[in-house]
């Protein structure tokens, strides 16, 4: 549940001192949401809104709406992740033990189409006006530190189980119990008391610009899929479904993408994982296009079949409404839903925490950005815990699917190799 909001008193200016985006990060408890050097990083929590269980997206806009119209914004930047925002990243199960959270930083600096500013927001109603604060705090902070390196374990699901997991999803979709289940499996490790996770996030952003690099609440990773985009009214997101291996020359790398795309198996998993997106967003959106056909998206570590999704709402629907509506897609969970959610509890046993959730932020107009949190690890103390899966449909193979996850847990392991 959300703890009682303060009023908050929020500054945005336009700032020169901004350089690189992610020199603002802080060593511990680093906030962040960038996507090839512009997003938001935040300095500091303020507040921070809880939620769980199956209510948690509605309660989360009730709180996040109630919180926007109270507050007193002196915004001269104006655009999409200025005035008041939170970062958020929410639990993948209904019945997760893990919560999801909205933590509003006490300095948010931010970059978009070559604009930098910052946010200052305090609580209570004098403090925070503008002349009160000039904004940027001390910084930045230097990416600095040691390499923070941990040797990655099987964790609850090991490779044997997640094999036999595979087999038994694929002996419930020849029984027609669903047409497609993700499987998943967790890695863990011991991280270094008070790590400083700024060179991983940093190493993340640089070796996958295209993705969303995120750290909320200590959930870190880099996310080639956008759940949900919203900006001024518009819609967009971006499906993954059906990957394949990079190959090792030009040559064997583009019979990898051709295969992909030629793929009966992927080209089915692919277009279950787009229907889910585009059914939940037809009734509340005009105009919504996608292609005919996905596109082979290039990713260091992979092949992805890839369909950008692209609308105008017709009704004044939030991110934080729409993340509600849309999770779980197919492309994390399976098809039919309901089936897919129900087969996962049974078969993979373990609780997937906030992997393959919604991660983004929002702001006090419902604008934001919102990624399925993959190729992600949370942070929990001195446990670190690597999350990776696959869209099983019929024809998938146990093996493939193995050597799949392990190319998605690429990210972070190497992050923090
Ligand atoms: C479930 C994951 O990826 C999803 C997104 C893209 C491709 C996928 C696949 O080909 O199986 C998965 O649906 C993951 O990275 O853990």
């Amino acid at each position: 549940m959300a703890s009682t909001p303060d009023i908050l008193s929020i500054v945005t200016r336009p700032t020169a001192a901004v350089d690189r985006l992610l020199d603002w990060i802080t060593p511990q408890h680093p906030i962040a949401f960038v996507r090839d050097g512009e997003g938001l990083v935040g300095i500091g929590e303020l507040l921070r809104l809880e939620f769980r269980g199956a209510d948690r997206f509605t309660a989360a806009a009730a709180a996040w709406s109630e919180l926007a119209r109270t507050a007193i914004v002196h915004d001269s930047v104006k655009r999409p992740g200025t005035g008041l925002v939170a970062l958020g990243s929410f639990a993948f199960a209904d019945s997760s033990d893990s919560v999801s959270v909205l933590i509003v930083p006490r300095i948010v600096v931010g970059s978009r189409d070559g604009i930098q500013w910052v946010t200052t927001i305090t609580t209570g109603e004098t403090s925070g006006l503008p002349g009160a604060s000039d904004g940027l705090p001390a910084g930045p902070h230097e990416p600095a530190g040691d390499l923070v390196h941990v040797d990655f374990v099987p964790g609850e699901m090991s490779t044997k189980n997640f094999t036999k997991t595979v087999k038994a999803a694929l002996r419930e979709i020849s029984r027609g119990s669903a047409a497609k289940i993700v499987i998943a499996r967790d890695q863990s490790a011991e991280l270094p008391a008070d790590a400083d996770l700024r060179l991983p996030i940093t190493s993340l952003a640089n070796r996958y610009p295209d993705t969303f690099t995120f750290a909320v609440d200590g959930l870190i990773g880099s996310s080639p899929e956008t759940l949900v985009r919203v900006q001024n009214g518009a819609v967009s997101a971006r499906v993954l479904a059906g990957s394949a291996a990079r190959g090792d020359d030009r040559i064997s790398d583009g019979r990898a993408a051709g295969t992909l795309m030629s793929s009966p198996k992927d080209q089915k998993e692919h277009a279950l994982a787009l229907a889910s997106v585009m059914d939940a967003l037809a009734p509340l959106s005009s105009e919504l296009h996608a292609a005919s056909e996905p596109f082979a998206l290039q990713l260091p570590n992979l092949w992805h079949l890839a369909t950008d999704i692209e609308g105008q709402l017709s009704q004044r629907s939030s991110g934080l409404d729409l993340i509600g509506i849309l999770h779980p897609t197919a492309a994390v969970a399976g098809t039919p839903t309901p089936d897919a959610i129900r087969l996962i509890d049974e078969l993979e046993g373990f609780d997937r925490g906030r992997y393959a959730g919604p991660v983004g932020w929002v702001d006090a107009n419902g604008n934001g950005e919102w990624a399925v949190a993959l190729r992600c690890a949370q942070v929990s103390g001195a446990r670190i815990t690597a999350y990776a899966g696959a869209g099983i449909v019929a024809g998938s193979d146990a093996k493939k699917e193995l050597a799949e996850t392990e190319l998605k847990f690429r990210p972070i392991v190497e992050a923090f190799g």
